[in-house]
């Protein structure tokens, strides 16, 4: 990994590396065919530091016009020579960049430190993550194959024939990701589908545009040909509703909200394009009354607190056995009363702040509703007295299933406690699973009869015993209900960038 220099350049109290300075410094344009472009109407937006509210820089955003070029550029690449490379140059281009990506390192976490909020060692994890993604996808890219199957009867009937299936990349891909984990999203999405052929338009979340910008000059440095990845930068609503409706879209994949993926649905429905969605969780954590507390106490926290909450795993609804109800409790007030909440940059932190006003406001909104609706408030529950986005790890006890707090998604540091008696499986089953979504749960106990059983019996896309949303590369992760279609990671997002052509030859 290349170091930075040493951090020397001041950033409101903490210091940054210099090339992290010149980044910013930069001007940021949208990566249309193979270059940095301004968009049509010229026009930036702002991206902000979260933790101090300061801005960091300006990026130019695109329209629907843009999106019409940025589609054009990648259907030329998808027909030209992107199409034309063999199997094994495609594989060395993604390992180029994942080695380029290995070496930008230091600059890529601290660009997603400043612009997203989260702090610098669960970045720094993210980016060893986004390598061993890219990597694994390489190595996948040998491995697509068809099968072969028995040549249907009528040909068969009147001479020897031969069929099989080859897989294709599904073609021109729009890629919409969110702000929560902004690197990983784009890795997660460009990886896979790189690696199926296809060529990309890709629209990062306008809150942190930064570490996709760099990635663009990563994948130019790699050689991917012109128009192979496209960025447009730019709001939901014209550049995101752009990507949506174009006819010459043959797939969208969306994570976000779970509204913003039923508009992206019904504007997919023009052309049909294949639609891949990550949506909302309200994820059910089930602790057992014999689950270990050393174990059960930090891993229920951190299921609550990752990333602030601000994570589509969150396991933000807890169920715990009436026996160990207030054991548990105590510890996880401790624990959220023991976190440090910082700037990312600050070695100390343990959280960082919201990525904005408007979510503080909304996380605000579902703790006094909480209050008012009657729930019990036993950690955190205020917003800090200093600049940027920063609200306390909140517990709330004595939760019930029509609270908003129990009901929706909050994306901020607010666990929702209910108690349960008994250990009949159907009946704490029915509980985690009163949700209209299904991304993720977990199970906490020692007794893997129940364990299993449990697992068995919650309706979600990804359930973990004794630890929570233990997603990774190989693993595929995605949703029941309305937390989305499809899956991402692992060779499941792969087939979702291929289309399957059955052939069949008479001899
Ligand atoms: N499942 C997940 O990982 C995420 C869930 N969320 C949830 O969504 C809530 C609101 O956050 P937002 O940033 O407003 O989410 P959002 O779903 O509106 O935004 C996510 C992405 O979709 C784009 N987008 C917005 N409107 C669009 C449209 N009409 N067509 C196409 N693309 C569009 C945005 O520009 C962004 O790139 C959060 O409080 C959280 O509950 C937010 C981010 C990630
Ligand atoms: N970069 C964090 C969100 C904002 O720009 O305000």
């Amino acid at each position: 990994m290349n170091a930075l220099t040493p951090n020397i350049a001041p950033f409101d109290g903490h210091l940054i590396a210099p090339q992290t300075r010149a980044f910013l410094d930069r001007k940021h344009k949208l990566l249309i065919d193979g270059l940095w472009v301004d968009g049509e109407t010229g026009e930036t937006m702002e991206t902000r530091d979260p933790a101090t509210g300061l801005v960091l820089t300006e990026f130019a955003i695109g329209t629907a016009g843009d999106v019409d070029r940025a589609v054009a550029a990648a259907r030329r690449a998808f027909e030209g020579p992107w199409s034309r490379l063999s199997v094994a140059e495609r594989t060395a281009l993604l390992t180029r960049f994942a080695r380029l990506i290995a070496e930008h390192a230091a600059l890529l976490t601290e660009l997603e430190v400043i612009d997203n909020g989260m702090p610098r060692f669960i970045a720094g994890l993210c980016v060893d993550n986004c390598v061993e993604m890219v990597d694994y996808y390489a190595g996948s890219i040998m491995r697509i194959q068809g099968t072969t199957i028995a040549p249907p009867r009528h040909v068969a009937a009147e001479a020897e024939a031969l069929t099989y299936t080859v897989k294709e990349p599904v073609g021109v891909v729009a890629q919409i990701t969110p702000w929560n984990v902004p690197l990983a999203m784009a890795i997660l999405k460009l990886s896979p589908a790189l690696a199926a052929g296809c060529t990309i338009v890709i629209k990062p979340s306008e809150e942190t545009p930064l570490s996709m910008l760099l990635l663009g000059d990563l994948l130019l440095e790699a050689g991917f040909p012109a128009g192979v990845v496209n960025i447009v930068n730019g709001l939901g609503a014209t550049v995101g509703q752009a990507l949506s409706e174009h006819p010459d879209v043959d797939k969208i994949s969306f994570t976000g909200s779970t509204a913003t993926g039923k508009r992206i649905i019904q504007a997919a429905t023009g052309n049909l394009k294949k639609v891949t969605l990550e949506l909302g969780g309200k994820s059910p954590v089930v602790v057992m009354p014999d689950a270990d507390l050393a174990l059960a106490i930090p891993g229920v926290a951190m299921a609550t607190y990752f990333l602030q909450g601000q994570n589509c795993m969150a396991g933000t609804r807890i169920f715990v056995h009436v026996d160990i109800h207030d054991a548990l409790v105590e510890g996880l007030v401790q624990f959220s009363q023991g976190m440090t909440l910082g700037h990312g940059l600050d070695p100390t932190s343990m959280q960082g702040p919201l990525i904005s006003q408007v979510q503080t406001d909304k996380v605000m909104g579902f703790i006094e509703g909480a209050v008012a609706e009657g729930a019990t408030l036993v950690a955190g529950g205020k917003r800090l007295e200093r600049p940027g986005n920063f609200v306390e790890p909140t517990i709330f006890t004595n939760t019930t299933r029509d609270m908003r707090v129990v009901r929706e998604e909050i994306f901020g540091p607010v666990m929702a406690i209910q108690r349960f008696e008994g250990t009949d499986l159907d009946a704490i089953a029915k509980l985690a699973n009163d949700t209209p979504f299904g991304l993720s749960g977990s199970v906490w106990t020692q007794n893997l009869g129940w364990a299993h059983k449990l697992v068995a019996r919650i309706r979600a896309g990804h359930v973990s015993v004794n630890c929570h949303g233990a997603v990774g590369t190989n693993i595929p992760f995605g949703g029941y209900g309305q937390s989305g279609w499809g899956r991402e990671f692992g060779q499941e997002s792969l087939e979702g960038y291929l289309e399957t052509k059955a052939v069949t030859v008479r001899l």
